[in-house]
């Protein structure tokens, strides 16, 4: 299963969303999106799921390695994209609560794990 996931940058900081207590994985942190579906393009996914999520308008810019995932009912491969926020105000449609952090801050919350290379890699990007 494919699922995209938006690193949103707005003026140095990435934007994170907790899941909420009644999703899978409740509480933990991720970064916005959602399942690919069938004849979708990665970044139109990314854009309708964040509308869908968020309310907000992004442009998926850069696409980083994918990191593969086995949790107990299913495997997924994580394909994130570095995103600029367009426009709209954030409204939390699904998710708990989110935040603007620093990159720096990134490890310091408790992340679903099939992020935890993703943020290595980003974090790497961004000193290269
Ligand atoms: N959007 C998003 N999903 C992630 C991330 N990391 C990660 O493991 N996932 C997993 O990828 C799947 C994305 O599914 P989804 O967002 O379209 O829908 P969902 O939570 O209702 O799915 P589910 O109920 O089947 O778990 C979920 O299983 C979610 O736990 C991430 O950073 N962003």
């Amino acid at each position: 299963m494919k699922v995209l996931c938006g690193i949103i940058e707005k003026d140095g900081y990435v934007l994170i969303t907790q899941r909420s207590a009644s999703m899978s994985q409740p509480l933990l942190w991720e970064f916005p999106g959602g399942k690919l579906e069938a004849g979708e393009t990665e970044k139109a996914c990314l854009v309708r799921e964040i509308q869908e999520e968020l309310s907000i308008n992004v442009s998926p810019v850069q696409r980083l390695d994918p990191a593969r995932y086995t949790y107990p009912d299913k495997t997924i491969d994580l394909i994130p994209y570095t995103c600029t926020y367009n426009s709209g105000t954030i409204r939390l449609l699904e998710h708990a609560t989110y935040k603007w952090v620093k990159p720096v801050e990134l490890t310091a919350y408790v992340w679903c794990p099939a992020d935890v290379p993703i943020i290595h890699t980003y974090l790497q990007q961004l000193q290269a």
